[in-house]
């Protein structure tokens, strides 16, 4: 049996490090884990132009631990009035994706776009400067089922958009159904998909046999075992096209263990512990760095890194929570055992 697994040290490509004092808790916790983070926008109010995420990598940077080289990547919030000049100008700033929220599709989407035609100057403005299109894949019709809400938005939105800029990069975000696994494989080259580890390792029954259980509770929603199986059938084949993405989204204990609780999971405190077990689980341990590693970066454009991380073959227990700011979070999986550890610093949580 493997007992030592040393990686290239690996990256997320969709993470929520919030902003304030939450930043010391999700920044820590990222760069123990990664070199690189794809930082989503989702702020209040959401992070719309140039100046704005230059001002907010700078807050990440200034929250790193001491001597942490780890690299935010900044992302815009595309809004109904984004311009192609806002593009331009995010792009001449560093910043590397623009993230599609369909309005009120999840948390801190208020601002999102209503009016996808609207927005096809921006697009257009995105594909020639190479800037990455990253989408939130759920309608919001309110006949919609929740759980039907990924799968109609390929039919109605992801299917048009893909078709009419074929040479923009497209990421499907935290993918949840076995209905993206197979658009995403059947798309172009230019059609990725980041993979959760909480959409890998649990399905509905999880969130809803035995009691209602908050901390399984984020958007797009865990759907039945057969999209879980798909989604681990995907992110272990070792195809370029599925890559990692956390969706590491706190919210404080006592917003997700409430009477209407937020949507989010906290994953970014074991994040590659937890993939690692679903790798193991599947026979493919020897496939985790290009999915952890390697497909992000080359998607991206972006060299891989060339530090490497080593997990060790070590019984640990999750912290019941964690702190964060003036209060808690409960990462995903709190109080279970893991099996894989990574040799790094990591910040105490309360136990
Ligand atoms: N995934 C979630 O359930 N929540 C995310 C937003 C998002 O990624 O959709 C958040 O910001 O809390
Ligand atoms: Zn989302
Ligand atoms: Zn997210």
């Amino acid at each position: 049996m493997t007992q030592q697994l040393t990686l290239t040290r690996p990256d997320d490509w969709h993470i929520h490090l919030r902003d304030g004092d939450a930043l010391p808790r999700t920044v820590g916790d990222a760069a123990a884990q990664f070199q690189r983070a794809i930082v989503m926008p989702n702020l209040v109010p959401p992070v719309t132009t140039a100046e704005a995420a230059v001002a907010y990598r700078d807050r990440i940077l200034a929250a790193r631990p001491a001597g942490s080289t780890f690299e935010p990547l900044m992302v815009l919030y595309l809004t109904d009035n984004t311009t192609p000049e806002d593009i331009r100008a995010a792009k001449a700033a560093g910043v590397v994706a623009c993230k599609l929220y369909p309005a009120g599709a999840t948390t801190n989407s208020d601002s999102g776009v209503t009016n996808i035609d609207g927005l096809y100057p921006v697009l257009e403005t995105m594909e020639k400067e190479g800037l990455r299109f990253l989408l939130h894949g759920e309608v919001t019709d309110s006949d919609i089922d929740i759980f039907d809400r990924e799968r109609i938005f390929l039919e109605r939105t992801f299917s048009r958009l893909v078709a009419d800029f074929p040479a923009l990069h497209t990421v499907l975000e935290h993918i949840t159904t076995a209905d993206s696994v197979d658009f995403v494989r059947q798309a172009g080259d230019r059609v990725a998909a980041t993979i959760t580890a909480h959409h890998l390792r649990y399905n509905r029954n999880h969130m809803l046999v035995g009691g209602i259980r908050p901390h399984y509770y984020c958007l797009p929603i865990l759907k039945r075992n057969r999209h879980q199986q798909a989604l681990i059938e995907a992110a272990t084949s070792g195809s370029p096209k599925f890559f990692l993405g956390t969706d590491s989204a706190p919210h404080a204990k006592g917003r997700k263990e409430a009477s209407c609780g937020c949507a989010g999971c906290y994953t970014a405190y074991s994040a590659i512990e937890l993939y690692a077990e679903v790798f193991e689980d599947a026979g493919a341990l020897d496939r985790l760095e290009a999915f952890a590693s390697h497909f992000g970066p080359d998607f991206y454009g972006l060299p891989r890194n060339t530090d490497t991380v080593t997990l060790t073959r070590t019984e640990w227990q999750l912290p019941q929570a964690l702190p964060m700011a003036d209060t808690e979070v409960v990462p995903l999986g709190a109080q279970e055992t893991l099996r894989w550890k990574l040799e790094t610093p990591r910040a105490e949580g309360a136990a």
